[in-house]
């Protein structure tokens, strides 16, 4: 049986890539029976979506890659998690992340890593992507699940003369599978 729970994505976006990949971050965990989503653009965050957050079962954490790194903007918002982080009070909230870059490598890794280290820093709980690696076989193709092959959390690639309509669909769906994992990992630790 299903019960209450609340996933919060709290991400930036410059230009709107993004942001489509937390939509589908969004989809994937609405997809789990009882899960409220909350998605929140951190440069616009709101009191109102501070108690979101702090409310939350779950936060899944997104950023773009701009040199090698997460975004001054999402940087901006860890650093306003400061009071929080003093008071311990996001501890043992389940914690995921996402990150989206020009290059199929783009040093987006390290963005990620980025993340997980904010989220342990919190004494947050990180749920890995929870995938093997796709196209990396003969017979494999770039539309499988994670084709960028990250096992840290959800990855994608976006061109950069094209806008965030033409994202790639494995990207996206692979945005989609890590919401819902975050929101099955959530119940099931709720269980
Ligand atoms: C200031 C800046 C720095 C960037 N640095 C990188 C980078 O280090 N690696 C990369 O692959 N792409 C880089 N890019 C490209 C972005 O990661 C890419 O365009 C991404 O889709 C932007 O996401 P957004 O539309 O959500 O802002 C950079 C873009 C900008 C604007």
């Amino acid at each position: 049986m299903s019960r209450e729970i609340s996933v919060a994505i709290a991400y930036h976006s410059g230009y709107g890539h993004t942001a489509r990949q937390a939509e589908f971050v969004r989809q994937g965990a609405e997809e789990v029976a009882g899960t409220t989503v909350h998605l929140i653009a951190v440069d616009q965050i709101t009191d109102e979506q501070w108690a979101q957050l702090d409310a939350a079962d779950a936060i899944i954490f997104g950023s773009p890659t701009y040199l090698g790194d997460v975004s001054a903007a999402f940087r901006t918002f860890v650093e306003k998690t400061s009071g929080r982080w003093m008071q311990q009070q996001w501890k043992d909230k389940l914690a995921a992340g996402f990150v989206n870059s020009g290059a199929k490598s783009g040093d987006k890794l390290h963005a990620l890593q980025s993340l997980s280290v904010f989220a342990a820093q919190h004494s947050m709980m990180w749920v890995s992507l929870g995938l093997l690696p796709g196209w990396n076989k003969s017979t494999a193709s770039e539309f499988d699940l994670n084709r960028l092959g990250v096992w840290l959390g959800a990855a994608a690639q976006s061109n950069g003369d094209q806008g965030a309509d033409a994202m790639h669909k494995s990207d996206l769906a692979t945005a989609e599978h890590l919401g819902r994992r975050v929101a099955e990992q959530a119940q099931r630790i709720g269980a």
